[in-house]
């Protein structure tokens, strides 16, 4: 018999050069307002990429184009050299895309496992049929399921917690809830919505570390929209900025930090801020 560990880390995909996240000329229109004009990068298997901009600059339309929640007026989107633009939402788990959320979906009422093992819905293989009757292919995708989220809740620090309701919890432990439950899907590519919104300095150092981890035992392609930018500038492999739609810098963090483009793009942003609050 496979050991648990072994079993999850089937996932891990060899290193190639060949990208898991491709974006090609991505074009995303809201009436006048042109949230992403021709944007394009690629991002390879067991890389973390840091997706910046100041507000409004259209991080999240891009998320949401890859994520299948919005339909761009032009351009490819690429996961694993297959195209998903126009997927239903709900086959994105099957196309190997991964998710958190910004502002947390989790089940409240159910226990941290319970919502774990939400994530490994689309694995099982034994169809409707079998699950209904309970038959014994069913009970061999639950017994693989519940494996792999004793791995990840261990991984995770979530062990102790595992038959608490959520709702109970902390939020920075509940944000690592929903990533064993994006994990458990065994994702390809995952799409992280600023992880580290309300969270302490501890627990985004923690956050900081358990990114590499699953990034390195993985090997998957992680997209990160952060607004700490501390946070991304420290774990992400390579880094892409935007403003109003636009892509105006890609590379090393700290090139990118470094770009004329990117610092008044940022300065602009925090002077309007100051005017604001004034
Ligand atoms: N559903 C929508 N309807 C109309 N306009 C939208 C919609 N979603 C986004 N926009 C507009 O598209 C542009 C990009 O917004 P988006 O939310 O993608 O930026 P963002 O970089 O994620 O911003 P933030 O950092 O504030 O979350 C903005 O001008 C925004 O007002």
């Amino acid at each position: 018999m496979v050991s648990h560990a072994t079993d999850v880390e089937t996932t891990k995909r060899p290193l190639t050069d060949k990208p898991l996240l491709r974006v090609e000329s991505v074009t995303k229109r809201f009436g006048g307002v042109v949230a992403l004009s021709d944007v394009s990068f690629d991002v390879l298997p067991g890389q973390i990429c840091g997706l910046i901009g100041p507000n409004g600059s259209g991080k999240t339309t891009l998320f949401n184009c890859i994520s299948g929640i919005y339909r761009p007026e032009s351009g490819g989107i690429y996961v694993d050299g297959t195209q998903v633009v126009g997927t239903k939402r709900h086959r994105m788990a099957a196309l190997g895309i991964g998710r958190t959320f910004q502002n947390l979906a989790l089940f409240r009422s159910m226990t941290v496992r319970q919502n774990v093992l939400v994530g490994a819905h689309h694995l099982g293989h034994s169809g409707f049929v079998a699950n209904a009757l309970r038959l014994p292919s069913a009970g061999r995708d639950d017994a693989r399921a519940t494996a792999d989220a004793d791995v990840l809740l261990e991984m995770l620090d979530l062990a102790p917690v595992a038959d608490v309701l959520v709702a109970a919890l902390p939020f920075g432990t509940q944000k690592r809830v929903e990533l064993a439950r994006a994990l458990i899907g065994r994702p390809k590519l995952l799409l992280l919505d600023e992880p580290a919104g309300g969270l302490n300095h501890g627990e985004v150092e923690e956050l900081e570390r358990l990114f590499l981890a699953i990034r390195d035992r993985f090997s998957l392609a992680i997209l990160l929209v952060e607004h700490h930018m501390t946070l991304v500038m420290r774990v992400s492999d390579k880094v892409v900025a935007l403003e109003f739609g636009v892509k105006i810098a890609e590379g090393r963090p700290a090139e990118v930090q470094a770009e004329p483009e990117v610092i008044r793009a940022y300065l602009g942003d925090t002077v309007e801020r100051a005017h604001e609050a004034a």
